[in-house]
């Protein structure tokens, strides 16, 4: 929908590749990757992380998937890929991650004909969606994409975040996931709550999480007291008073 004046209507700029970004839960749910190398071993190492159920499909694989192989981490399949595959029509995601560019292609076009996303490890056109270099900290993500413009430059701008957005956020998102559980049960109009979110963001939290002199549990539950104490405003503003004053008291500043 385009506001009024606006111009335009929504569209990938002219000549401009764009790329719909989303998160995927893909816990339990069965991936293929064609292929055993260095791009494959890869590729199965995000999957597993997301919790996904991995089929390898390769003649030769790297020493890292034989491993994971053998302790059942991944299912492999020691064959060439063929279409008719039962592990790529059961599949959520298709990798397509092997050396020879007619196999790739192949494997996204059955892919594309089973109405199913697959990725061209040789080819960020060829597939259908592409995979962004990405920092975890706990439940935050950061990925980063430039639409198969420069992978390379996808991985160094990672190394970036990775420098930028230490550990820290892993406990401070676990924080504010808490404490907005807590708010939405004790504050009825939306609003509000919004306006107490806002407030929070105001907290000094990273820091004192950062110079380790907390334990983040404790922390957690002394803000979660302190906000259902005076879940308003004020309160919340009051909080960021206390934090304040108690890293000083912590010795951290
Ligand atoms: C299109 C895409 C398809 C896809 O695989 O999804 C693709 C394609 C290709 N990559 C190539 C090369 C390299 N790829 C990397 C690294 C990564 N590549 C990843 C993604 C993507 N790579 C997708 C686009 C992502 C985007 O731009 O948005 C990352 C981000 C994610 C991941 O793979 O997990 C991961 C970094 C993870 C991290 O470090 O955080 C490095 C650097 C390295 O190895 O350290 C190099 C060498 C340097 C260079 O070439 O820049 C080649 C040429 C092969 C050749 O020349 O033979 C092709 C084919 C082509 O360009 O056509
Ligand atoms: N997307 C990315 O991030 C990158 C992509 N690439 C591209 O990915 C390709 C693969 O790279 P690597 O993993 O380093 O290569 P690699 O040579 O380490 O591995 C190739 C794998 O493909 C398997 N294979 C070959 N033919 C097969 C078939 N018919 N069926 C099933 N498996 C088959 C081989 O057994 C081997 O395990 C490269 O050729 C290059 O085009 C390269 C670097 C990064």
């Amino acid at each position: 929908m385009t506001k009024a004046g606006e111009g335009r209507l929504p569209g990938p700029s002219p000549g401009v590749k764009s790329y719909y970004p989303a998160m995927l839960d893909l816990e339990g749910r069965p991936c293929a990757v064609i292929g055993g190398g260095r791009v494959a071993e890869r590729k199965a190492r995000a999957l597993l992380e997301a919790g996904a159920h991995v089929t390898v499909v390769s003649p030769v694989f790297t020493p890292q998937l034989e491993a994971w192989a053998a302790s059942g981490a991944v299912r492999a399949l020691r064959e060439r890929y063929a279409p008719g595959l039962p592990a790529l029509a059961e599949a959520r995601l298709v990798f397509a991650a092997t050396d020879d560019a007619s196999v790739n292609a192949q494997v996204c076009a059955e892919a594309e004909a089973l109405g199913k996303f697959a990725n061209a490890a040789d080819d960020g056109a060829g597939g259908g969606f592409l995979v962004p270099a990405a920092v975890r900290r706990g439940r935050l993500t950061l990925a980063v994409s430039t639409a198969g413009a420069s992978p390379g430059l996808a991985a160094a701008l990672r190394r970036r975040l990775e420098e930028a957005f230490g550990e820290e956020y892993a406990p401070y998102v676990e924080l504010l996931h808490e404490l907005r559980g807590i708010v939405q049960l004790a504050v009825p109009e939306t609003g509000q709550r919004q306006e107490l979110f806002r407030g929070m963001l105001e907290w000094e939290l990273l820091p004192l999480l950062r110079s380790g002199r907390v334990d983040p549990a404790d922390l957690r539950a002394e803000l979660a007291r302190r906000v259902l104490q005076d879940p308003t405003p004020r309160g919340i503003e009051a909080i960021g008073d206390w934090l304040r004053v108690d890293a000083r008291h912590l010795g951290y500043e």
